[in-house]
């Protein structure tokens, strides 16, 4: 998938993490396929040199947590989607972690600042994902009234914590691919 060019535009990009997600899930079979589903708790630990980044944080319910798959293991172009098991989509249109750039970000709700330890919840990767960057998730910028969601609206799925107790969904549970 990777092709060597002089073209600056293809050329790699390294980041380093300014934190680490701390969490109960050890394996991707039992990690939430998305934070809504589960009020899972966790923290994020952020590295002491970022800490004056921090300032003003705690006047936010909520943040967007940006982060790397460290335990992706191959990018692929199409995959089939948790919530519809019986077609494949682009990886532009699902949230599989096994993508080109293994980049994943959640929104959590966060509950307490403790100097450099954020404790939040509504959290669904691994514990020790390492952390790219921490956003404010703001209901001005980032809230949108009227919205389509392509195949997930043609699951008639309205409200996903519903759907996340039905049977299927139970059945379901071991897939990771939404
Ligand atoms: C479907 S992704 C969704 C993540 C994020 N909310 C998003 O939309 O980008 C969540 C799944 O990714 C897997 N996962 C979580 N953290 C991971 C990590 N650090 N490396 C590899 N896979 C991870 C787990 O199986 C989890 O159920």
């Amino acid at each position: 998938m990777h092709t060597e060019s002089t073209d600056p535009t293809r050329q790699p990009v390294t980041y380093r993490p300014i934190g680490v997600i701390r969490t109960p899930f050890t394996e991707q079979e039992n990690t939430p396929i998305q934070g809504i589903f589960n009020p899972a708790c966790g923290t994020v630990e952020v590295f002491p040199e970022y800490e004056e980044g921090l300032l003003d944080v705690e006047s936010f319910s909520h943040l967007i947590l940006i982060y790397h798959f460290h335990r992706a293991n191959g990018a692929m172009l199409r995959q089939k989607p948790f919530l519809d098991v019986q077609k494949e989509r682009g990886i532009f249109s699902i949230r599989h972690f096994n993508r080109p750039n293994p980049i994943g970000l959640s929104i959590v709700e966060l509950k307490g600042v403790r100097g450099t330890t954020l404790d939040i919840c509504g959290i669904d990767v691994l514990d020790g994902t390492p952390l790219l960057d921490i956003k404010p998730y703001v209901r001005q910028f980032d809230h949108r009234e009227e919205v389509r969601s392509g195949w997930v609206d043609d699951q008639h799925v309205d409200d996903i914590r519903e759907w996340n107790s039905t049977p299927e969904a139970l059945r379901h549970r071991g897939r990771v691919n939404l």
